[in-house]
């Protein structure tokens, strides 16, 4: 009686689908925006078929992922490791000077725990077990960009998509999309933080469901904080967000007194406006992550969504209330 009730909300309000159990998320697997396996006219590999072929190899394990399976393990070429090698060093060298502290205590656990170094790319399987043991994260292999519904919404699974290719090796300092690189080194190490997954895993529980305004709100969040996050570290300001520590002129650029800081607010971030193919004009700076997700709760609770959810992690699945 209940869930039909509940079925009924949801169907009569046109609710857009979502996933109901972490199994869902294969319906994502063949989901993919720009298919991995055309590049950009634009991307430094899009000349290069032995690089588009080894992207079609590596996308195809992703699409033939499902749940529950190990997760594909990459054997890099020796020019890949090279490339990996480049940004790794480079970025290394910078992170205790600009990264946030959780960032900083978790980073020599993955070298200890997961082959972090510059000599070899870490394998997903080995991070997601890692993670898992940490908050509950776990990575999924991604055939590369998909939609922003359904990137957040993986997120309340505690999911993310991680690609595992790498960019052309012609310009190891840059890259139009995200690679394991951005990944590894970006995304990966804060997942590992109960803070930070939490608030990650908000986010995603906001856009269950969510209308495509309020998704697009959700996905400039997404942006601000776990991209482009900057956070308040007593008097001083550090980077939390992976787009910044996977790109070393970034990162140094960020923490300069060039670009605009914000405090961060969900509604003012919301809808904030930004470019996505150079440095970030403005930044938002969070007090902690737990003050991120309070002040984001407080804005969901302002979405129009004729109903409420909450994760069951012993089913990892998503339970849905009425809200009559
Ligand atoms: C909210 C959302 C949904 C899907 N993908 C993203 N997303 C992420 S996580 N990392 C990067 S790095 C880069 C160069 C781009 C374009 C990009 C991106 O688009 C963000
Ligand atoms: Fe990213």
């Amino acid at each position: 009686e209940e869930e039909e009730e509940i079925s009924a909300v949801v169907n009569e309000h046109a609710v857009p689908w979502f996933p109901r159990k972490v199994s869902d998320l294969d319906t994502f697997a063949e989901k993919v925006m720009e298919m991995g396996e055309e590049l950009s006219s634009d991307h430094p590999g899009a000349k290069d078929p032995v690089y588009r072929r080894r992207r079609y190899d590596i996308v195809q394990k992703a699409k033939e992922y499902r749940t529950g399976q190990p997760l594909p393990r990459i054997e890099y070429t020796q020019e890949e490791k090279d490339t990996w090698r480049q940004v790794y060093t480079r970025l290394r060298a910078m992170y205790p000077k600009y990264a946030c502290r959780e960032f900083l205590h978790v980073f020599p656990l993955l070298e200890q725990n997961c082959a972090y170094g510059p000599d070899t790319i870490p394998q997903i399987e080995d991070i997601s077990r890692f993670l898992k043991d940490c908050t509950g994260f776990t990575l999924r292999p991604v055939m590369g960009l998909l939609t922003p519904r359904d990137f957040l919404n993986s997120l309340a699974f505690r999911v993310f998509h991680s690609t595992q290719y790498i960019r052309h090796h012609s310009d190891p300092y840059y890259t139009p999309e995200p690679d394991c690189c951005h990944e590894l080194l970006g995304h990966v190490p804060l997942f590992a933080d109960p803070n930070f997954a939490e608030l990650a895993q908000e986010i995603g529980l906001a856009s269950l469901g969510a209308s495509d305004e309020d998704i697009e709100k959700l996905a400039t969040i997404f942006w601000f904080t776990a991209e482009f996050g900057l956070c308040r570290e007593g008097t001083e300001v550090r980077a939390f967000g992976a787009g910044l520590l996977s790109s070393f002129g970034e990162l140094e650029y960020a923490l300069t007194e060039k670009p605009e800081k914000r405090t961060f607010d969900p509604s003012l971030t919301a809808v904030q406006k930004y470019p996505i193919t150079q440095y970030q004009p403005v930044y938002f700076v969070a007090d902690s992550f737990r003050d991120a997700t309070s002040k984001l709760r407080e804005f969901n609770s302002s979405m129009r969504r004729p109903f409420q959810v909450r994760y069951n992690p012993y089913t990892q699945s998503v339970e849905v209330l009425d809200t009559k």
